[in-house]
């Protein structure tokens, strides 16, 4: 699946097209897996209603909101909490083939580890959305392991529209996991599922 990265400004003067605007919220973390593996950061994903893996966000009216309001508005609902986001939290805006006349805009809020843990909270506890449009938050596992558990395991299910390439650019331009450890944990996750039963 091929999508084309455009400007903002670009995406915005584009005639008919919905813009679709979602949020990775992640911050850095001192935590050990097993009190010896450093996780180093916690990256938040959800598990949509339909089975993918996506982040948080939604539709938004650019004739009638900003994007940063409107990516606010509908995390509210699945997040259960007002959460900030301003254009300095932009990060990219594609065009997707798979889905026709949609921009998918992208934005990137840094947080602590203690306020990554009161969205989690709110998501289960607080979000209208809850058990309805998202089943639940879930953290990307950014380490790999030699069994190919891990980043590599994670990769291997299935996404939403270009979260997939979303999630990936963002960790190698924002330094949360190298090139080439992505690189590598995507020929892994490519081999698991070739390998998978059907
Ligand atoms: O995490 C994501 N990244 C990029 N595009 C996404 C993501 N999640 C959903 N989309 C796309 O955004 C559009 C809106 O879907 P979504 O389910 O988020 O919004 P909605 O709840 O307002 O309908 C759809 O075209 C969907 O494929």
């Amino acid at each position: 699946m091929a999508y084309k990265q455009i400007s903002r400004k670009e995406a915005l003067s584009l005639e008919g097209y919905k813009h679709a605007c979602h949020v990775m919220l992640y911050g850095d973390t001192d935590a050990k897996l097993f009190g010896r593996i450093p996780l180093k950061h916690v990256v938040l994903m959800q598990m949509r209603f339909d089975g993918l893996l996506g982040f948080p966000g939604g539709l938004v009216n650019p004739s009638k909101e900003s994007l940063e309001c409107g990516l606010s508005r509908e995390l509210s609902e699945e997040l259960g909490m007002a959460l900030a986001v301003s254009p300095e939290n932009y990060f990219s805006s594609c065009l997707s083939h798979s889905a026709p006349k949609v921009v998918a805009h992208f934005f990137t809020k840094k947080m602590t580890e203690a306020e990554l843990w009161e969205v989690e909270k709110a998501a289960v506890s607080a979000a209208p959305d809850h058990g309805h449009e998202v089943m639940g938050m879930v953290r990307v596992p950014l380490f790999s392991m030699k069994s190919d558990s891990g980043l590599p395991s994670f990769l291997s299910h299935s996404f939403i529209s270009n979260s997939r390439s979303q999630l990936l650019s963002a960790l190698q331009i924002l330094g949360l996991v190298s090139q080439e450890d992505v690189e590598a944990a995507v020929r892994k996750a490519d081999s698991i599922r070739k390998t998978r039963p059907q």
